[in-house]
């Protein structure tokens, strides 16, 4: 479980986000919705240590990060226990697909590889459908296939906690829930902390046990999507109207009103 108290986060000076409150059970998938530029990116960074607090704190275990707290000895520690899949797969390196996965273990390799190790991470590559990529070059990849790529270095890690940022951007439907499929199971069978941001509000009614919903830096939203996702609440955030449908497993299903977009403020 990651606990966060009013948390605050700074870019360049200018609050991003501020006074979050809430709890991250381990076993449950955490979609974090929101508009562009509202900080789900900045959020998800600041869980792996990755952004200094302006305040508050996020603690998992007996650990904790708060304001002025971040020494390379305590971050080294916390982020042993997390993988995080960056919004951007674009990559320069002349990397094969295969090293790339190998990459997830850094911290825990040796000077020489093994073949348990390969092997691996060939079945992490297997795992996610593209074993037959394994010696190609991470550059020479469609944007799909690396974000593929970047959720089996993932698995690689086998982490405490998953953060995900918006893993299934490029993929087509049957790769999105696929993936979804294997973030599902993962999370409960090894009683993960995951972390997922989407744009895609149908996919995260569907997958999210918890979803939270991100304005400007404050939760304006939080829970099963069953109990808070409603036309107002989704007319409030993105300002459009909306249809709210339920699926066979009562789950809403979001239908956009379209030529209904509202101007923003
Ligand atoms: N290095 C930076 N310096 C200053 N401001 C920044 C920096 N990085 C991000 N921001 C600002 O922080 C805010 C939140 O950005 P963030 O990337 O977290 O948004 P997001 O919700 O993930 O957006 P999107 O859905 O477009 O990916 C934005 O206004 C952005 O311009």
């Amino acid at each position: 479980m990651i606990q966060l108290n009013d948390l605050a986060i700074s870019r360049s000076g200018r609050p991003i986000i501020s006074g979050l409150n809430t709890c991250l059970e381990a076993g449950a998938i955490h979609v974090v919705l929101g508009p562009n530029g509202t900080g789900k990116t900045t959020l998800l960074r600041a869980l792996m240590g990755d952004l200094p607090l302006a305040g508050g704190s996020i603690t998992q275990g007996q650990t904790s990060l708060a304001a002025g707290t971040h020494s390379r000895r305590v971050l080294d520690s916390w982020r042993k226990d997390f993988a995080y899949m960056p919004q951007d797969c674009s990559t320069e390196v002349s990397l094969s697909v295969l090293e790339v996965v190998v990459l997830g273990n850094l911290g825990q390799l040796g000077l020489r590889l093994d073949d348990e190790l390969l092997e691996r991470a060939m079945s992490k590559l297997s795992q996610v459908g593209i074993g037959h990529l394994a010696g190609r070059g991470i550059g020479s990849l469609s944007g799909g296939q690396r974000q593929m790529v970047f959720f089996a270095q993932v698995l690689m890690r086998e982490p405490k906690v998953m953060l995900l940022d918006e893993p299934v951007s490029a993929l087509d439907l049957r790769h999105q829930v696929a993936l979804l499929d294997r973030v599902r199971s993962e999370t409960r069978s090894r009683n993960l902390v995951t972390v997922v941001v989407l744009h895609d509000l149908n996919l995260a009614c569907q997958y999210a046990d918890n979803l939270l919903v991100l304005v400007d830096g404050t939760l304006a939203a939080s829970g099963h999507p069953r109990d808070i996702v409603t036309a107002e609440l989704l007319q409030t955030t993105y300002g459009v109207a909306v249809d709210i449908l339920r699926d066979r497993h009562d789950r809403p299903v979001v239908q956009p009103l379209s030529g209904q977009a509202l101007e923003h403020a």
